[in-house]
């Protein structure tokens, strides 16, 4: 579990103070940092001694297959499942979240693959879905409407009319829309579920554009995926997770994407059943 100086979800509400940048010693400092963490779920053990760093202005690639821990880890960080070993610390303070609120309030999103957008109402009330602005008793329309243009263009995000429903929007606008909408409202942390896992290869480069571009307005990026040729073209940092645990952990001048995809597809495991299958064919 965590240590004595944990503080408790107590924040609500808007992204806080997103803390300092460099620690006493003059390291950077990261914004979200894992040492040692585990969950189990009764019997069950999905994570077991993960160490995890995400820093401003960098993309942190969690890569691993089905059941390796990844929805794990991301329901950790959101505020939907409390560790049970280890530290979790936001902004340098030890955290055990339990709730998706307290999370946002210490400036985590999560974008989700459902994406919690409403698919009949328009592109601008989806952009302030939970958050809309009034005059007064009423809705103010033209304000919502004119900021959501102004932050969909300041990423690049071309959607035309705003008025139109989010259901029409192909999957990448979609989850761009989400990305946008997570910054505008105080993300310091973003973390995107296999955001490209539905998507063709068109659109996934448009959501990795995106990525980049969150990247480069100083956010913490942890981007989910599958995909070792989709992590490789946005990531700075690559943790692969199997069964649980940390089989890599790399920066992006340490590794290839051979060797990244290398990892991926069974790394060591692969190397020594290939061994053994030549030593069957000798
Ligand atoms: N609520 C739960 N209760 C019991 N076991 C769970 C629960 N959630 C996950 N697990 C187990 O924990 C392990 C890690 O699961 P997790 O969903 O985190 O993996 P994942 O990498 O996200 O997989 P996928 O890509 O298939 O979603 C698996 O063995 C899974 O069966």
């Amino acid at each position: 579990m965590s240590t004595a100086a944990q503080h408790d979800d107590d924040v609500t509400g808007r992204a806080g103070d997103p803390g300092e940048d460099h620690r006493s010693d003059g390291r950077r400092a990261p914004l979200v940092e894992m040492a040692e963490v585990g969950k189990s779920y009764g019997n069950v053990q999905a994570l077991r001694g993960v160490n995890l760093s995400v820093y401003p202005g960098e993309v942190t690639c969690v890569l691993g297959d089905n059941g390796a821990g990844k929805s794990t880890l991301i329901k950790i960080m959101a505020g939907l499942h409390e560790h049970t070993e280890g530290t979790f610390s936001v902004h340098g303070i030890s955290r055990n979240l339990s709730s998706p609120r307290a999370a946002q309030g210490l400036g985590i999103a999560t974008v989700y693959q459902d994406l919690a957008l409403a698919p009949l109402m328009s592109v601008w009330r989806n952009f302030f879905m939970g958050n809309e602005l009034r005059k007064g008793l009423f809705l103010d329309k033209d304000t919502m409407r004119r900021v959501a243009d102004e932050e969909l263009q300041k990423m690049g995000i071309e959607i035309g009319d705003l008025d139109r429903p989010v259901g029409g929007l192909s999957g990448g606008q979609k989850q761009c829309i989400a990305i946008a909408r997570a910054i505008y409202f105080g993300a310091k942390v973003i973390i995107l579920d296999e955001p490209t896992a539905a998507l063709g290869v068109k659109q996934s480069g448009v959501v990795l554009k995106y990525i980049a571009a969150a990247r480069d307005a100083g956010l913490g990026v942890v981007f989910i995926t599958h995909n070792p040729h989709h992590a490789y073209l946005v990531g700075n940092h690559f943790v692969v997770l199997k069964l649980g645990r940390v089989s890599m952990d790399a920066h992006r001048s340490e590794v290839t994407l051979e060797q990244l995809t290398a990892e991926m597809a069974g790394g060591q495991e692969l190397t020594e059943l290939q061994h053994e299958m030549r030593g069957v064919g000798a």
